[in-house]
């Protein structure tokens, strides 16, 4: 109940505050409406699923060159090409002769290892596999959807939409040096709670699919921003698919990124769709704070173990990013941090549904 009134004020805050306002290079009014027509367009338009030669994808892009590079995860890398008009992103699955890139922090394949060193090279196709798999199930335009991938060629690869605006990570993060100029990039409130509202629906949209699909890699790098500066999941390669093969699920293993995995995911039969509700919150608090997950530059290093006991004490400013100034509506910042502590609750049954999230959060 009191989160209704939540989402009425900040509709409200959203509509008539300059500080839940997004920021004049994305217009609130201009970039929702084409938006929202975008959205439409996308819903109208399936994208058909298409099955690329393997020597067409590699010439598009040229080889796979460095200058094609858009980054590198723990499956392997993504480079941006344009097959048949449409800008992609491909993703080709590791080797470890590939470029020779830092490793960024990866997905870990088991939570049982609490060492902070996850494997660089962990997947062969299977993951590429089970991404195709959930993808061509599932299309959203809260999802990087899948466009197409190879079958000629051991090394599988995957097409999918290409995001032209980074990652969330990125808007979060990328301006978090002492360099001050950069703080009027950071994002207002208006669009962070758009942000997280449509990461929201990305996975409550999975997890209401029959079967429901639960995602096990929430965290800000893999939200992509697109064109019109939306956000959308992606990444599949650790979803499961529920109901639908049992003896796979009884069978594999927890997986995660450290600092969103969810402590009651122990064993293979823990797994739940609130897990993903889990690792939502400690996304929601990476946006409310622009905190990373686990930064062990602060002590506790853990974002949950910092900001809830915060929380918990009513230190509500304390928590709120310090780059900018928090939200102006009393209301709106209790509610953010309360959803965001409801979401990372030990016990897993009373935390929310993402279905409920999506409604505390909706300000559209
Ligand atoms: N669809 C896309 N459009 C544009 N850039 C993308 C796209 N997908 C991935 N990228 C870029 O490639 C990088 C690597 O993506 P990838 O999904 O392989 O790994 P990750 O999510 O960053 O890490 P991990 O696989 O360890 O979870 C991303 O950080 C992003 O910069």
């Amino acid at each position: 109940m009191g989160y209704l009134s939540f989402s009425c004020r900040a509709e409200s805050a959203v509509s008539t505050s300059n500080s839940l306002t997004p920021s004049p290079s994305s217009s609130s009014s201009s970039t929702t409406t084409t938006s929202k027509k975008q959205n439409n367009k996308e819903k109208e338009k399936p994208i058909k699923i298409q099955h690329f030669h393997y020597s067409d994808l590699e010439a598009a892009t040229n080889g796979f060159s460095e200058r094609k590079l858009l980054g590198k995860g723990s499956h392997g890398y993504v480079y941006k090409a344009v097959v048949r008009g449409r800008p992609v992103a491909v993703k080709r699955p590791s080797r470890p002769h590939h470029h020779n890139l830092p490793p960024k922090p990866s997905p870990m394949v088991s939570s049982s290892s609490s060492s902070a060193s996850a494997p660089e090279f962990i997947i062969s196709n299977n993951e590429v596999d089970n991404e195709i798999d959930i993808l061509s199930k599932i299309q959203s335009p809260r999802l990087v959807n899948l466009v197409g991938f190879t079958n000629d060629s051991q090394d599988r690869l995957l097409v999918v939409e290409f995001m032209s605006n980074g990652t969330l990570y990125d808007v979060l993060h990328s301006s978090s040096s002492s360099n001050n100029n950069n703080n009027n990039k950071l994002p207002n409130w208006g669009r962070r709670v758009r942000l997280a509202l449509q990461t929201a629906k990305a996975i409550d949209t999975l997890h209401s699919s029959t079967p429901p699909v639960i995602h096990r890699d929430i965290k800000s790098a893999n939200v992509l921003i697109d064109r019109n500066f939306n956000a959308r999941l992606g990444d599949f390669g650790l979803a499961l698919m529920c109901h639908v093969d049992d003896y796979r699920l009884r069978s594999t293993p927890p997986a995660g990124t450290m600092g969103y995995l969810d402590p009651c995911y122990v064993t293979p039969d823990n797994l739940s769709t609130k897990n993903d509700v889990f690792s939502f919150g400690i996304l929601l608090l990476e946006i409310i704070s622009g905190r990373k997950a686990i930064d062990v530059t602060y002590s506790p290093p853990s974002i949950v173990d910092w900001a809830i006991p915060l929380i918990k004490k009513g230190k509500l400013m304390s928590v709120y990013d310090p780059r900018i100034a928090p939200p102006k509506d009393p209301i709106v910042r209790k509610q953010l941090a309360l959803i965001a502590a409801k979401c990372v609750r030990n016990c897993r049954e009373r935390r929310p549904s993402m279905s409920e999230i999506v409604n505390w959060l909706n300000v559209e």
